[in-house]
């Protein structure tokens, strides 16, 4: 599709309704606008044959169907005259009404016949054969059509996203649009995902003060909120007074009072913690409790080993036909002991050697064992090293939608715990506090849990930093793996990773057969070196495919950012061709043959095997798929994640990236063979030793650099690791 330019404004009433999506409301019309049939897509649910509409929006040419217009405000008029209010009902608009009683209802009451269904419903039973109960029920379902189609009005009318009309009438039913009206920032809610400033536009356009409590208390939310994203479970009073006066233009102190208000409703909670007096949300703060509190706990029982337990190690040692180093064995005989244990060391220190020895000892002892992680490939990569299924931690719990919040819920929780006897968790630096929180009330009492992970990787996306916190606590017991084992230590991703890790920038000699460092002096080249890698040079001189690289990048933005380096990668690897079918969407052309992943968890996501074999819910944040099929008729792009089919509607669009570049952030718990990292200059904040770190540690079998070696310095030395207010050392210091 191309954009048309600016904003038009068209007028008719509608012929037909082509499709609609029931989920999320898209839909496809006729339109007669006097001038002959026009086609108008937008998000538009309940809208029927008969009905008026005055639409603003944007012509666009489409692929296969030529030219129709977009709608981005719709206005829609009720039916006038007995023929549209006849057209309008028999169309199946109103659930309960088909052609026949529409004919009866228009021949009783003429084009009064909408307003009998909406007001006096009773009236419908002068007709034979409507009963009182079917007349009640038939003006309900009229009623709550007007009230999406009102919703929609003043949505449109104050710039809000259409499709956000669902999910409001989910979550406040027939009540929606007079609880928006009162309280426009519930738009703000991360399940509605509004800005902050929109929300505000609208409540300040429908006459709210400016430092009406409402306002305040609303912008204090939004702050801890928002704050959320950058890792914090709190923010200091001193830090959120004067952010949130910044965000609504007042004065700090006219915020305390809002503050006090929101602590008195138990919406925040403010608490001394380690020196500050940290605000919470409340979830945040109930869920940082938890976890330490539980926590605390497990680490306080000791259990009695089994006997023979060096007998038993020993076994498991020639099972798995090695000779474990001290540091390990230590690792399993403390599994044997204690109800948590934390396992931690860089890469080639043994850590997935040491934890298949735990599973090998739970085996012998018994206890059935649930293996997990945070992602889904983690979890992937974990089940095929230890030879038994591993899930993602959100699929062991078993993820489920609460219909009536739309809010995520897990299945498993204190009322219905794992029927396992022991957990083990890799990749523990990628969860944060909330996951944790849900996973450990999943667990029955005397449920065993091993948290294994490499606290130099960067933290989780979400709030807290967990692992770091957890190992720096110094309360729950631990093993730490430090002797890089020799198999390891003779592959130079694995020492150039520690060196960076000690502070050390790695030799950038090329004296290695898996380490390499190309010199490019600006970011032009380097993006020209990267694709020419991944076109030509890894596939012919060693072998290995596009698809088995991935290249990386700190950042999204600059030209050897991921979005320009996806542009260029996508042009040389997957170019435009006759037979490959494409859709553009927003600043991407998505076209068949791509590789893509998807952004967002999205946990009610049908995918099906591509044998037919299996079906199952959820695609998570950072999967990486490849589109096996672009259906412009229908809409449909289909992207298969090793074998998983999904197929992604327009609306679903936005979950999905290109993704022959990738940030380092969105690699984290993944692993490729061979990873490009490009190393231009950029924003101090994003050339870190975390990210360097994280992007070397990705690498199984070839890692190129490629770009400035002052910026492969800098990184290294850069060991700032933005600050996170969290409380949960300190709480676990305060247990003891
Ligand atoms: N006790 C041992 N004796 C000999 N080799 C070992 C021993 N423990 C681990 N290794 C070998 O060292 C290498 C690294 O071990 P492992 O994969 O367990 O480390 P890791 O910490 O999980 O590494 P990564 O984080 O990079 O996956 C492997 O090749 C493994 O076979």
């Amino acid at each position: 599709m191309e954009q048309g330019e600016g904003q038009n404004r068209i007028e008719g009433t509608v012929e037909a309704v082509i499709y609609q999506n029931e989920e999320n409301g898209y839909t496809v019309l006729r339109v007669d606008a006097g001038e002959g049939g026009l086609t108008v897509v937008g998000c538009m649910p309940g809208i029927a044959p008969g009905e008026e509409i005055a639409v603003t929006g944007q012509w666009m040419r489409h692929a296969s169907y030529g030219e129709q217009f977009k709608a981005e405000v719709v206005e829609r008029r009720m039916p006038a005259g007995e023929k549209a209010v006849y057209e309008y009902l028999a169309s199946g608009a109103v659930k309960g009404i088909g052609a026949a009683t529409a004919r009866r209802m228009v021949e009783e009451f003429g084009a009064d016949a909408l307003h009998v269904l909406e007001e006096e419903p009773e009236r419908l039973t002068r007709i034979r054969g409507i009963t009182r109960k079917k007349a009640l029920a038939m003006g309900e379902a009229f009623r709550l059509q007007m009230g999406m189609r009102r919703l929609l009005e003043f949505l449109g009318e104050n710039g809000v996203e259409l499709k956000l009309a669902i999910p409001l009438y989910r979550r406040y039913g027939d009540r929606a649009l007079e609880t928006l009206r009162e309280n426009p920032y519930l738009l703000v809610d991360p399940e509605f995902g509004v800005d902050f400033s929109t929300a505000d536009t609208l409540a300040l356009a429908a006459g709210l003060d400016g430092e009406d409590p409402q306002r305040i208390e609303a912008g204090l939310l939004f702050e801890l909120q928002h704050n959320l994203n950058n890792g914090h479970t709190f923010l200091p009073r001193r830090k959120l007074l004067p952010a949130t006066a910044q965000l609504l233009g007042v004065e700090p102190e006219r915020l305390s009072d809002g503050l006090d208000a929101l602590t008195e409703r138990g919406e925040v909670v403010e608490e001394r913690v380690a020196g500050e007096d940290a605000c919470y949300l409340a979830e945040l703060q109930e869920a940082e409790t938890y976890v330490a509190d539980v926590l605390g706990e497990m680490s306080r029982r000791e259990l009695l080993p089994p006997d023979g337990l060096d007998d038993i190690i020993e076994g498991i040692q020639n099972a798995q036909g090695i000779v474990y180093a001290p540091q390990q064995r230590e690792a399993v005989a403390l599994a044997a002991r204690r109800q948590v244990m934390l396992l931690t060391g860089g890469p080639g220190t043994g850590k997935t050697t040491s934890l298949r020895g735990v599973l090998a000892l739970f085996d012998v002892l018994g206890l059935e064992t649930a293996l997990a992680a945070p992602t889904g490939r983690a979890a992937k990569r974990l089940g095929e090293l230890c030879g038994v299924e591993g899930a993602t931690i959100h699929r062991l719990l078993e993820t489920q939608f609460d219909p009536h919040t739309g809010r995520l819920v897990f299945a498993h929780d204190e009322q219905d715990p794992l029927k396992v006897d022991a957990v083990i968790v890799d990749e523990t630096s990628m969860v944060d506090v909330p996951l944790m929180r849900a996973l450990l009330s999943a667990l029955r009492l005397d449920c065993r849990l091993v948290l294994v992970g490499d606290p130099d990787q960067l933290p989780s996306v979400g709030p807290g930093s967990l692992f770091a916190d957890l190992i720096r606590s110094g309360v729950l017991p631990m093993v730490r793996l430090t002797e890089i084992f020799r198999q390891a230590a003779q592959s130079a991703i694995v020492r150039n990773a520690h060196s960076v890790n000690r502070g050390i920038c790695p030799p950038l000699d090329n004296t290695s057969s898996d380490f390499f460092f190309l010199r490019r002096r600006d970011s032009v080249r380097t993006a020209e070196t990267i694709v020419e890698l991944v076109e030509r040079r890894l596939p012919r001189n060693l072998g290995i495919p596009p698809d088995q690289i991935q290249v990386l990048s700190p950042t999204r933005r600059g030209t050897a950012g991921t979005a320009a380096l996806n542009r260029a990668l996508q042009a040389a690897v997957n170019p435009p061709s006759a037979d490959r079918a494409e859709r553009r969407f927003g600043e991407y052309i998505f076209r068949e043959g791509d590789r893509v992943m998807q952004v967002r968890n999205n946990y009610d996501v049908m995918w099906q095997e591509k044998d037919g074999s299996a079906v199952g819910m959820g695609i998570f944040n950072g999967d990486i798929g490849r589109i096996t099929s672009i259906d412009n008729r229908n809409e449909v792009i289909t992207v298969d994640f090793d074998g998983r089919l999904v197929e992604y509607s327009p609306d679903m669009l936005l979950e999905l990236e290109p993704a022959y570049a990738i940030t380092v952030h969105k690699s984290q718990g993944s692993e490729y063979r061979a990873v490009i990292l490009s190393v231009c200059d950029g924003p101090p904040m994003l050339l870190t030793r975390g990210v360097l770190y994280t992007a070397i540690t990705r690498a199984r079998e070839l890692l190129i650099l490629v770009g400035e070696d002052q910026v492969v310095a800098r990184m290294t030395a850069n060991d700032r690791q933005q600050r996170r207010y969290s409380g949960l050392r300190w709480r676990l210091g305060q247990e003891f």
